[in-house]
């Protein structure tokens, strides 16, 4: 009977890279156990970030690759998810019953950034996570129309608030409690102590992922909530003009400043996709966002592209996500989703959070 050693078996996973984050799994950290009975073979490997949609495609990967060694019996992998809390800037404290805070934000307004963070907010949420949404956009507050919700919050305890649910995700924005015209008007200390107040004061309820859609631009008020939001990594959106990429550029340095770690760009409307003919068409430039990415060292996450649907449902309170799960456009979000958890995993843990929980278990 065949007979097989461990190292044999981790020298095949090391030629099984994970798509998510482009390292193999034994560079990633992702084996766990290699368990060998005569010539069956059982591996377990954790992930730490939610991968729904990729975890059966691994686990065919592992198989396969495990199959090539001549005469080896059964092959048994199992995969389980655990997202732990990680590294936030060093004077701040993490956010209790939140494990990451991810921040949202753009160089200049209009580019989509809401958009893009609601959808990649309940495609973590697909992707098995908990996850939840503060609408920092005080200036503009997006986020009630797009999930459709805008009842007060309720208050429990009279101190604080309970998020308001909407397709599963936990959320909060000042657009349920002041009309526009009158958050419009507030000063920058005024802006920053209402949104961190939002932030501390709602009742998060262990939330792997808190996505906060920062106000558009790189001024005073997205510094300071740089600075005093405990986050642990950001996301910029642009869309492919050399203009908005200017202004991305900015908010890479702003965040540089501030010592967090940006996780990537988002290309938002990069090309037109006719409706009738199917032409496709760059029509705020190609390249850009891959440009920008290359020379400042950064992921491009994803680029997702200029499409009614997406503005449609977005205005319907029903989001691509979770409105057409299997469109394309729905495919690249959840791509995003895991590309930005799974560079997010492999940066420094902070073991001072208390809920590490186990969120898929497959076989
Ligand atoms: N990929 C896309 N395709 C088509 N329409 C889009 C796309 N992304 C966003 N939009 C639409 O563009 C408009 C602006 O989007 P959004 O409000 O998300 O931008 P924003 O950057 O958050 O703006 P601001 O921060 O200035 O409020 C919205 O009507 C939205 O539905």
């Amino acid at each position: 009977m065949a007979h097989f050693e461990k190292s044999q078996i981790e020298n095949l996973l090391k030629s099984v890279i994970d798509p998510n984050h482009g390292l193999d799994l034994v560079s990633a950290k992702s084996v766990k156990a290699i368990t060998l009975d005569g010539a069956n073979v059982s591996v377990r490997l954790e992930l730490g970030y939610p991968a729904n949609s990729t975890i059966e495609a691994l686990t065919e990967a592992v198989k396969q690759q495990l199959k090539t060694l001549p005469d080896i019996g059964s092959v048994f992998v199992d995969i389980n998810v655990k997202i732990l809390s990680h590294a936030v800037q060093q004077a701040l404290k993490p956010q209790p019953n939140v494990k990451n805070i991810i921040a949202v934000a753009s160089g200049k307004g209009g580019v989509g950034k809401s958009t893009t963070a609601v959808n990649i907010a309940l495609a973590l949420m697909a992707e098995g996570a908990t996850v939840g949404i503060l609408d920092a956009d005080i200036y503009g507050p997006s986020i009630p129309t797009m999930l459709g919700i805008s009842n007060y919050p309720t208050s429990l305890d009279k101190k604080t608030m309970m998020p308001n649910m909407a397709h599963g995700l936990q959320t909060m924005s000042i657009g349920y409690m002041v009309p526009a015209e009158q958050a419009m008007i507030w000063r920058g200390p005024m802006v920053t102590n209402a949104l961190l107040q939002l932030l501390k004061e709602t009742n998060w309820s262990d939330v792997d992922y808190l996505i906060i859609d920062l106000p558009p631009g790189t001024g005073d008020i997205q510094l300071t909530l740089s600075q005093q939001i405990p986050v642990s990594g950001a996301i910029i959106v642009t869309t492919p003009q050399d203009i908005a990429l200017i202004d991305a550029q900015r908010g890479l340095a702003m965040f540089q400043k501030v010592n967090v770690p940006v996780l990537g760009i988002v290309e938002n409307m990069s090309l037109h996709i006719c409706s009738n003919c199917g032409h496709e068409e760059a029509i705020f430039g190609s390249g850009g966002g891959a440009a920008m990415a290359e020379i400042n060292k950064v992921e491009l996450l994803g680029s997702l592209p200029l499409d009614r649907s997406i503005r449609e449902y977005a205005d319907s309170g029903v989001p691509t996500v979770i409105a057409d799960p299997d469109s394309r456009a729905a495919q690249i979000y959840k791509e995003i989703a895991r590309k930005t958890a799974a560079k997010l995993a492999l940066r420094a843990k902070d073991f001072t959070t208390r809920f590490p929980t186990i969120v898929v278990q497959n076989t």
